[in-house]
């Protein structure tokens, strides 16, 4: 149905003319406001040249500040000018009139009267849309509970600022919405659904922020979506106490941050950290480490590799908390040495401070700081006390010889004796009171030098390669353990799965550095990270504000990371857990096949269940080599249907480039996805399966001869991976038999059921 036809059509263009008008008349006097304040700034930089400057300083910060409020405002309105709202609830509050309140990116409120012209949809009361109930709702302001009513919801299309369709909401007619919203054409990054947003999803966006939030939500259901809105929706929310740059946002790759990358300035949301956990650690502990490739142990694992047992073996151990417990046992051996260099401070012979005392403080009083901000606060002490003492040193023995002098002078008869007793005094007074003056003053500084800064590096070093101290403090380990770890460690190179430890130790010895303490932390992809390295996170940053979104289906890397929630839930006592079961980027067809595999996994892993959207049924080529022309020609067919991102997808690295290599001969287009690369549109995007995690396609081929797919648990979630990428259509390429239960004929390509 067009929008004209719509009874209220008229009505609804004279609102959207008048929300225009409206908002052109406020952009008019924003930009005003802004060259106000510029012409201010100019004109105060000009006096301050001449005249007294401390007023034309501050009225050029103040200008500034100005300036920048205004070209924000600005930015904000000229960003939804073309689509100021998308929806309308007529709601009523309970004793105050009814409304008709439009909900769009952002709020607008009239200068004059206050009323509302467009609600935000974080706002509280936008929370009755997206609840699903028509009729008595009730909403949260505040902590406080306000009930009304919600008569009716509509929804809008409005492009380039013109109305194209408007739709009274029932609970069909919001799946009409979302599934004209699923069935659009998948750009290479994500994007932003504030006009679609389902009730289960809102739950999660709107979760009590000051609590942790555990989600295991199936490929596609829009976990990285969510955790993108709730930032928005905290920073909404909190705003006013907590800045951007102390939220942080860990992906898993710069390649997948490229992807995230444009929605958050969408959602109104800028200056937030988006890292990987590998850039974290670095950045928070300052070192510099040459690590090895992360991917690399997936890799040899996916290839098939020999030496796969003790590297497995190995990365769980470093991944478990047990791990952790070793490490706070070297810790309590580092705190026990700390502790026995504490000796009695003296100047000259006089005691200052017991050492009784200073261990007391480092062990007890200051024992929620890390080892180094305790030695800190002790030399702080020692500044003032030694001071402090050193004065009454003085006074004390300037009095004491003015005693002894005033007794040799009158006390001692013979000329000669009291000569040579006043002279002995007072040569040893002028030699010994500026001697323990200046000593006093480097007493402190002096005495803290037994006390050697702690180098995380190398004290992790000399833990892992030294025999007797793992025996210490990992006495549960087998023999067999300690020699590995050991002999490894000496071999000297970094990886991901130390990282935990540096971090850990780095937090416990020396404190995380204020820029990197972060209070609220988005973890996407959080089945990928062993127990060790969230508790690292959390006790590093002190904090549980963690937002922890993952697929366990999806956990690739399940040699080192959680293999199940629970031991997440432990860690995070107070956090709320939430499942999503629906998927809705791919179609039912696809679904269906990609459970499949997933099926064949014995670990009784959820299947999805697909929004039903329905789509063609993924196509198998059977084949025993890679064909490049035949895989450019589907690829060019698949593109002549207008679908503008096609992904190929395989199961490792090598055989991703080896496959660019040879298309590349044939297609400028074709483009390798790497760890550090950026997705580009209208490009065939060759990519292993490890790395197209999280990332989306309107179609893509999966094809993999040199590295075929195995029946085992790590192929099959790679497998499955990989078949949850496309929105639109799936092709398998090369011989799927074994996960299809069926094998095609030679050459053609045929359906799968
Ligand atoms: N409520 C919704 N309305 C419209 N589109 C949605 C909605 N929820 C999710 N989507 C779309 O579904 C797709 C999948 O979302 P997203 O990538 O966030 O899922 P995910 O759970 O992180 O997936 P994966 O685990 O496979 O990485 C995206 O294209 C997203 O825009």
């Amino acid at each position: 149905m067009a929008a004209s036809d719509h009874p209220d059509y008229a009505e609804e263009l004279d609102r959207l003319e008048y929300t225009k008008e409206y908002m052109q008349r406020l952009l008019g006097e924003t930009e005003r406001e802004a060259a106000a304040s510029r012409e201010n700034i100019r004109r105060s930089m000009g006096d301050l040249e001449h005249l007294d400057s401390s007023l034309s300083y501050i009225n050029i910060l103040t200008n500034a500040r100005f300036f920048e409020m205004a070209s924000g405002r600005q930015e904000e309105l000229e960003g939804v000018l073309q689509n100021p709202y998308f929806a309308r609830i007529h709601f009523k509050k309970d004793g105050e009139g009814a409304e008709l309140l439009y909900i769009g990116k952002t709020s607008l409120f009239h200068r004059e009267t206050q009323e509302p012209v467009i609600v935000d949809w974080r706002s509280p009361v936008a929370n009755v849309y997206y609840d699903g109930r028509i009729g008595d709702v009730t909403y949260v302001v505040n902590g406080e509970e306000n009930s009304g009513h919600l008569f009716a919801k509509r929804q809008y299309k409005i492009e380039g600022g013109e109305l194209k369709d408007i739709r009274d909401v029932d609970l069909t007619t919001n799946d009409e919405l979302l599934q004209e919203a699923l069935s659009g054409k998948a750009d290479v990054r994500l994007t932003e659904i504030v006009s679609t947003i389902q009730k289960e999803q809102n739950d999660i966006i709107r979760a009590n922020l000051k609590r942790p939030i555990i989600v295991q939500g199936a490929a596609g259901s829009g976990k990285t979506t969510i955790a993108l809105h709730r930032i928005s929706y905290f920073l909404y929310t909190m705003g006013a106490h907590f800045h951007p740059e102390k939220l942080m946002i860990l992906a898993p790759s710069e390649l997948f941050i490229g992807y995230i990358r444009d929605v958050l300035p969408e959602l109104g949301v800028d200056k937030i950290r988006q890292t990987t956990f590998e850039t974290f650690v670095l950045g928070a502990t300052g070192l510099k480490l040459k690590l090895a490739d992360p991917d690399r142990k997936l890799e040899l694992l996916a290839e098939g590799s020999e030496m796969n047992r003790e590297m497995v073996l190995l990365s769980r151990l470093k991944g478990s908390l047990g791990f952790r417990d070793a490490l706070d046992r070297y810790v309590s051996l580092i705190e026990r040495d700390t502790m026995n260099l504490f000796e009695d401070v003296y100047i000259e012979k006089f005691r200052i401070i017991k050492k009784e005392r200073l261990r007391r403080l480092f062990k007890k009083e200051f024992s929620y700081l890390p080892l180094q901000k305790r030695l800190d606060r002790i030399a702080g002490i020692l500044k003032t006390e030694t001071a402090r003492k050193r004065k009454e040193i003085l006074n004390t023995l300037t009095a004491r010889y003015e005693q002894a002098l005033d007794k040799a002078l009158f006390g001692i008869r013979d000329d000669r004796r009291r000569r040579e007793q006043t002279t002995r005094l007072i040569d040893e007074r002028d030699e010994r009171l500026p001697a323990i003056g200046k000593e006093g003053k480097k007493t402190a500084a002096a005495y803290m030098k037994r006390f050697s800064a702690f180098n995380i590096k190398k004290l992790y070093r000399n833990w892992c390669t030294d025999e007797e101290l793992i025996r210490k403090t990992a006495p549960e380990w087998t023999a067999g353990e300690r020699e590995a770890f050991i002999r490894t460690s000496h071999a000297g190179q970094w990886e991901t799965e130390d990282l935990a430890a540096l971090l850990y130790l780095q937090a416990r010895l020396k404190g995380i550095p204020e820029p990197w303490k972060m209070r609220a932390v988005f973890i996407d992809e959080a089945q990928d990270y062993s127990a060790f390295q969230l508790a690292a996170l959390r006790d590093a940053l002190d904090t549980d504000m963690f937002t922890i979104v993952g697929d366990l289906a999806q956990g690739i890397h399940s040699y080192r990371s959680v293999r199940d929630w629970e031991t997440v839930r432990d860690l995070f006592p107070r956090a709320a857990f939430r499942t999503l079961q629906k998927s809705y980027r791919t179609t039912a067809e696809i679904m269906e096949a990609a459970n499949g595999v997933l099926g064949g996994i014995a670990a009784g892993l959820p299947l999805v269940e697909p929004v039903v959207r329905r789509g063609p049924v993924p196509e198998v080529h059977w084949a025993e080599s890679f064909n490049p022309g035949a895989v450019h020609d589907l690829y060019r067919a698949i593109r002549a249907k207008g679908h503008r991102s096609v992904a190929l997808i395989t199961k490792t690295s090598r055989e991703a480039e080896e496959m660019v290599a040879r298309l590349a001969a044939l297609d400028h287009e074709v483009m390798l996805l790497g760890r550090g690369s950026g997705p580009e549109s209208g490009r065939l995007l060759v990519v292993p399966g490890h790395l197209a995690k999280g990332l989306e396609f309107d179609a893509v081929m999966v094809a993999a001869f040199r590295d075929p797919f195995r029946d085992s648990e790590l192929d099959r979630k790679i497998l499955y991976v990989a078949m949850t990428r496309p929105m639109h259509e799936l092709h398998l390429i090369g011989d799927f038999s074994m996960f299809l239960g069926k094998r095609s004929d030679q050459g053609d390509p045929e359906r799968m059921q």
